[in-house]
Formats: C-alpha cells, structure tokens, sequence
C-alpha cells in the first residue's frame, strides 16, 4: 500500500509510515506506522528489544530507514543527516547525557544554543538555569554535578535549541524524585509553550502523569496507541509489555 501523507495545515508534527529498519537478520523496525500531534505528549512503550531507540534514532538521523516515509512538521527526513534535522528543530535527549565535561554548566547551554539559535542565547540560559534549578551550580564543571543534576543539563541543551518536537530517552529514569519533579514540571511548562513530545519511558507512573497518549510498540511495530487508562485495561497489551523482562 502507498503511504499517504496528511494534506498540508492538517500535518501531525512527526508522521512515519511503514518504516523498516535491520540489523544482520534483526528486525529492529518491522513496518512502523505512527504520528506524534502538534503539542502533543506522546508515550512510546514496550520491552527490551522491540525497537524504541531504533525508531528514534531513525526520526533524529542516526540511522537511515530500509524503506518506509519519516516527515517532521512536513519535511521528509527519512535518511537525512542529524544536523539537518535538528536545524528544522527537532531535539533529543541520550540515555547517557552527552555534555562538554570540562565546561561549565552554562558554557554547556551556550554552545548548545551556538549548534543552533544563538539570538538571545544568554538570557534563555539564564531562564533554563532558573527551570531546572541549576543556578547554584551555573559556573560549576559539568563532570562535577551528580548524575541527575547531568540528566537536567541534557534536557537544558535540549532545551537551548527552540526546537519544536523534543525526543526524550528515558529522561527521569534513576533520577533522584526532586530532579524528576523539575523534569517533568519543565516539560510541562515547554508543552504550555508550545513544545511537542514523544518520550520513551519504562517509568509507568510518569507515563501516566504526562503522556497524553501512549503508543506501544512490541517485535519492531506499533501494536496499539491510546490512552494511558485504555492501554492497561488491554490485557493482552500489558501481557506483551510487562511479561518479558522491562
Ligand atoms: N546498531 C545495532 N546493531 C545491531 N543490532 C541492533 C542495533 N541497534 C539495535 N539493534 C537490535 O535491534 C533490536 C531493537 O533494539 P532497540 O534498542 O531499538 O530496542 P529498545 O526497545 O529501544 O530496547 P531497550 O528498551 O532495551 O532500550 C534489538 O534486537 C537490538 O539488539
């Protein structure tokens, strides 16, 4: 069947269509079909192994699709290179955070916003300081902060670069709970902005308390997509997801 794309004006944010992806004899991306909408929260779930990180590494350009159709706000981005994608302002967050070490906490959101926007780049690191309470260590070497204060300054990079969908990994996964706090009250209010979301998350409580939407993917493919309440009603959805090892 040929993909269709939505008519322009009427366009999800992230649209992917029968995207396929292999490893060897691996499919990591066996035909995924899914939108994220515009300011929408979007929870993406399933078990080790059924494909999550691959499908965001093909939506942020680190890896290229087989086959399939990726469109960012419009733009076919199936296959381009990250830096491409990220100046249509696409964002994401790594499972280990990927920081200057020896820079300091404010030089690391500065160079964030020199990849990018640089216009008005130091007053919006003095407002993403005063959202994720950093301030106290502003001027402190990214190495020296603990590893939570390094998962806020991730999603603070992320943060710096204005972009319009963010792609979060497991962002509050081992967090201490008062930087999980800040996290997601920063998502909450970059979504009041505008901002739309697609997060894979283990964390089945913040799935809850922030997704809009859950989409769960299971051997490579979207198995169904709805509310969180819906999906842990299906049996046979929470059979797939909590019966292999999280
Ligand atoms: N670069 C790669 N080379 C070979 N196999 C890979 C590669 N990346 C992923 N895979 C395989 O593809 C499948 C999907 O892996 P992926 O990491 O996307 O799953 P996941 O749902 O993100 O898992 P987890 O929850 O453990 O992070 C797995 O079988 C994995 O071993």
């Amino acid at each position: 069947m040929t993909a269709q794309a939505p008519a322009p004006g009427d366009q999800p944010i992230l649209f992917v269509r029968d995207v396929h992806k292999h490893f060897g004899g691996i499919q990591a991306a066996a035909g995924v079909d899914l939108e994220v909408g515009r300011g929408e929260i979007a929870g993406l779930i399933g078990p080790n192994g059924s494909g999550k990180s691959t499908l965001f590494n093909l939506v942020a350009g680190m890896e290229t699709p087989d086959r399939g159709q990726i469109l960012f706000d419009g733009h076919e981005i199936g296959g381009k290179k990250a830096y491409t994608i990220a100046r249509l302002g696409l964002a994401r967050t790594f499972q280990i955070p990927a920081l200057f070490e020896n820079m300091t906490v404010s030089g690391n959101l500065l160079a964030a916003a020199a990849e990018g926007h640089w216009h008005g780049a130091q007053q919006r690191a003095d407002e993403t300081l005063a959202l994720l309470h950093l301030e106290p260590v502003a001027n402190n070497r990214a190495s020296d902060l603990s590893g939570g204060q390094q998962k806020l300054l991730e999603f603070g990079r992320v943060i710096m670069r204005q972009a319009s969908l963010i792609l979060l990994d497991e962002v509050t996964a081992g967090v201490h709970p008062n930087i999980r706090k800040i996290i997601l009250e920063a998502i909450a209010r970059l979504r009041e902005q505008g901002t739309s979301f697609f997060v894979i998350e283990h964390d089945m409580e913040m799935v809850r308390n922030v997704c809009d939407r859950i989409i769960v993917m299971d051997s490579g493919r979207v198995v169904t997509s709805g509310a969180f309440e819906d999906i842990v009603q299906n049996s046979e959805v929470m059979q797939t997801y909590l019966g292999r090892p999280q």
